[in-house]
């Protein structure tokens, strides 16, 4: 494990490039072997999540390069093996292969997934979409086997609840499936737009995505003619806002879809930042006198819960009491100890998180027990007298694109070293 080391109390200026989406990213990946060609992508962003599955792509004899950005991913030679599960432990998405080879090969076996510690995490609106599609689903000391001898056929799936991950594994299944797939109740995150994107581009036939009734007609192959450009990480950049109007003196975020961060950007003006919001960049100006806002994370386009640790320290700055009910993982605490210990007042209870106005931040030994939490901690560490040293820093890299590098061109004192604590 990594440890990220922040002498804190340096202003920000300059200027930072979003990369491409995380989200998006862990789902098209895993996609590419659906692809009877070679597949390139852009933009992408270099973090671990996208290291460990060129892992599990090349147990499968997939082969893949990744430079400056572009990633290419030749899936012509696959074949059926034994997925590490290491890896596919490492992090949420590694539960597309179930859909993508699913869709290939009509059956796949893989471990549970890992990701993000937030509370529970079930799968079985996941499950249960592959088994309307004709699958058998088996699960054993943590394995799952699906299997669907006859081949899928298209069907109606009503998801019981909004799930970004089920609705784009019911896709990845239902892609090249006999027949209409109709899926109902379905997510509308901007990061399962791409993906339909992608897969449309290479001949898929999906509709109505970005709404919640989606219709994917099955086709017999899917080739990649051009390359596809990942949209830009809308998380990213909400991070990126915060810190900016918590330490900024004038940062310019380029690479931004501001469509996507609504729910988001209109918080940080009802807080007091004044943003100047352009088609594709926002600049933060210096913010002062802010006020206290309260947030209710909701499925897309509400706001969402990977974004309400990262707005975290800019709350304590406010005058007044914030609050944060996350409605999708009420448990997603994991930060609150770690920032008490930095000196903000912070705390949990009755199913809502309250964050109380505070003057000063003091650098600590703390940990960063989830991605999210991770980014409340480096912007708390950004804003503290001191040193900070974030443990389990690993969690931070799995989804930010070249993070110190960013950090420290906006004039951060930031590095990750080697942890011998662990
Ligand atoms: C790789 C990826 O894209 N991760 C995102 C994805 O995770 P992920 O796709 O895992 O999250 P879901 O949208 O599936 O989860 C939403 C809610 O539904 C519940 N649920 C989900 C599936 C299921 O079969 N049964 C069930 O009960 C979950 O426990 C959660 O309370 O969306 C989350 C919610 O926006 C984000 O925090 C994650 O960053
Ligand atoms: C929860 C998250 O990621 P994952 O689903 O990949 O664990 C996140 O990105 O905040």
């Amino acid at each position: 494990m990594k440890k990220m080391i922040i002498q804190g109390g340096n202003r920000l200026s300059g200027e930072v490039t979003i990369g491409g989406a995380k989200n998006s990213t862990v789902a098209l990946i895993p996609s590419a072997i659906l692809a009877d060609t070679p597949v390139q992508f852009d933009t992408v962003p270099d973090i671990l999540d996208v290291h460990n599955l060129m892992i599990i792509l090349e147990s499968m004899n997939v082969h893949s390069s990744f430079k400056h950005g572009v990633l290419d991913i030749d899936p012509t030679q696959i074949i059926e093996a034994e997925l590490p599960s290491k890896a596919i432990k490492s992090l949420r998405a590694s539960y597309y292969f179930m859909g993508a080879l699913l869709g290939r090969f009509h059956r796949a076996t893989l471990t549970f997934p890992g990701g993000d510690n937030i509370g529970p995490r079930p799968i079985d609106q996941h499950l249960k979409a592959f088994e309307a599609l004709g699958a058998t689903v088996s699960e054993n000391n943590g394995t799952v086997h699906l299997e669907a001898p006859n081949g899928l056929h298209g069907t109606r799936i009503f998801m019981d609840m909004v799930s970004v991950g089920a609705t784009i594994n019911a896709i990845l299944a239902a892609v090249r499936a006999e027949g209409v797939t109709i899926i109902e109740n379905a997510a509308r995150e901007p990061e399962i737009v791409d993906l339909a994107t992608f897969l449309n581009n290479m001949g898929a036939q999906i509709r109505g995505v970005g709404t919640d009734v989606i219709r994917i007609t099955g086709v017999n192959s899917l080739q990649s003619m051009n390359t596809h450009t990942i949209i830009a990480d809308r998380i990213e950049s909400g991070t990126y806002l915060s810190l900016a109007a918590a330490m900024g003196d004038g940062v310019m975020i380029n690479n931004v879809i501001p469509e996507h961060l609504e729910a988001y950007t209109s918080k940080l003006i009802e807080m007091g930042v004044d943003l100047k919001i352009d088609s594709d960049k926002i600049y933060v100006p210096k913010a002062e006198h802010l006020t206290a806002v309260h947030v209710k994370t909701m499925p897309y386009p509400g706001f969402a819960t990977d974004l309400q640790q990262p707005l975290t320290p800019l709350m304590a700055k406010a005058a007044g009491v914030s609050t944060v009910v996350d409605t999708i993982y009420p448990k997603r605490v994991k930060h609150i100890p770690e920032l008490q210990k930095m000196g903000m007042k912070i705390a949990a209870g009755d199913g809502k998180i309250t964050i109380e106005h505070t003057d000063h931040f003091n650098g600590a030994d703390v940990e960063a027990g989830e991605i999210r939490a991770g980014a409340s901690l480096v912007i708390t560490g950004l804003m503290a007298d001191g040193q900070t040293v974030i443990h389990k820093a690993d969690n931070i890299l799995r989804g930010y694109d070249r993070i110190v590098w960013k950090l420290n061109r906006l004039n951060a004192n930031v590095r990750i070293e080697d942890d011998e604590q662990d």
